[in-house]
């Protein structure tokens, strides 16, 4: 596929985005909707390849499930097709079958599923044949793996004949996304009890009710607004269909770019981002929000504002190990991503002038390197590579960039 080289804008960047809805809210909203008999009416359902291909192998009679390179569809469509007994082969991407989905398949199997591993201990593809309830209803899982097996757990607890009491051990990472799962549960009709003190996440038995459900626009999806605002000279831009009082935890990236110079103002249809004056260094834990640490890296780095990152060990079993990639592309823009403590705390700074020549920034399958690095465009040209990419969260992101600058296709890197 060709790639994408972003020109830097020739106007003031005025724009109204009406953003993608959320994936993750999506899948969640699907799994309920499914285990109600596909009763209720859900709007602004996502355009996002992950949350299309939850939807079509919901309804695919086919023995297998290829989720591609979705996360969350492979870990939510095991846990309920494990629970609803069908005979399944989950697989994906060569990248997929790298991610780990252990800590689910043992709790999946405490509970009484019949799944095996194809290929690798530990990793899919996996092959699903059937449940048979052991009658427990107690399990004990690692909170900072991945939170999505926490997620794909709670989704099918209530369909469980005692219902789960969840033990997260050790730190708990993505709590937000944990919560959102709750949330949505909770407005289907599901009574719930989380203790943060001791970790304890409780659901009885009981049946969703189906209900009309309208999916936010997407925060991570956003995060590459903020960051257009935050580099572009002159910038107002109108994000639709964004909540202040959201269930996604990426919602942090108001808090964040008000300090790399953007203000939020929230109106009845979305937030305006308006720029200001940023501050001269950052600091911020990552736990609860992976998906921003992209942008936020990227956008430091133009504007030579010093980051220290913590809280992003799970970036390395995502789509790409994204601290890797990001160490290799940041180097193109004359900044670096340096590892301070082990596994623990990052930092990213500029250590050289902008290149002169045009960087081809490599997008590792990996739509977040795509969205994180073309703001970068509002500063100095940029070529992404792989662009299509993006479909796997954002669709649109390539026309709705057209909205602000002009990018064109060329062939090589
Ligand atoms: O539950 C979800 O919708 C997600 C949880 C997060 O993953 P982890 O829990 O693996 O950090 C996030 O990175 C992913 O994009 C979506
Ligand atoms: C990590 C992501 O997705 P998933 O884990 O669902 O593949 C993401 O969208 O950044």
């Amino acid at each position: 596929m060709k790639s994408i080289l972003v020109h830097p804008p020739q106007n003031p960047v005025r724009a109204e985005i009406k953003l993608a809805a959320s994936k993750s809210e999506c899948n969640r909203a699907l799994i309920i909707n499914a285990l109600t008999g596909f009763q209720s009416e859900l709007s602004n359902v996502s355009e996002a390849r992950d949350s299309q291909t939850m939807l079509r192998l919901l309804h695919s009679e086919d023995t297998i499930a290829d989720v591609i390179d979705a996360g969350t569809t492979m870990r939510f469509l095991t846990a309920y097709f494990a629970v609803t007994g069908q005979n399944k082969i989950m697989t994906g991407t060569p990248r997929m079958c790298e991610r780990p989905i252990g800590i689910l398949v043992d709790a999946l199997r405490i509970l009484g599923a019949d799944i095996t591993y194809e290929k690798n201990e530990g990793y899919p593809p996996l092959k699903l044949s059937g449940f048979n309830y052991s009658g427990k209803n107690e399990v004990s899982i690692k909170g900072n793996v991945s939170s999505q097996y926490i997620s794909a757990l709670l989704l099918i607890a209530p369909a469980l004949p005692s219902g789960i009491t969840i033990k997260l051990e050790g730190e708990v990472g993505s709590r937000p996304y944990i919560e959102m799962t709750l949330k949505q549960m909770a407005y289907f009709g599901i009574t719930y009890e989380a203790s943060w003190e001791t970790n304890t996440l409780h659901i009885p038995p009981h049946q969703y009710q189906p209900k009309p459900y309208a999916i936010e626009s997407d925060w991570s999806g956003a995060s590459y607004w903020y960051s257009i605002v935050a580099l572009a000279d002159d910038a107002e831009v109108e994000l639709l269909g964004l909540k202040e009082d959201s269930l996604q935890g990426d919602s942090a990236i108001a808090e964040i770019m008000a300090v790399l110079g953007v203000e939020s103002t929230f109106t009845e249809r979305g937030v305006k981002l308006k720029k200001i004056s940023p501050q001269t260094s950052l600091s911020w834990d990552f736990t609860d929000c992976p998906d921003l640490a992209q942008t936020v890296a990227v956008c430091c780095a133009l504007k030579d504002i010093p980051l220290s990152m913590t809280g992003v060990e799970s970036l390395k079993i995502k789509e790409t190990d994204r601290i890797f990639a990001l160490q290799q592309e940041l180097k193109k823009l004359g900044a670096e991503l340096v590892e301070i403590e082990t596994n623990h705390l990052y930092q990213v700074r500029k250590v050289a002038e902008r290149p002169d020549a045009i960087p081809s920034i490599h997008t590792y399958d990996d739509h977040r390197m795509a969205m994180a690095f073309a703001p970068v465009g509002m500063i100095y040209p940029i070529t992404i590579e792989e662009p299509g990419v993006v479909v796997k969260s954002y669709p649109g992101y390539w026309n709705d960039l057209a909205k602000v600058t002009s990018w064109e296709e060329v062939s090589e890197g």
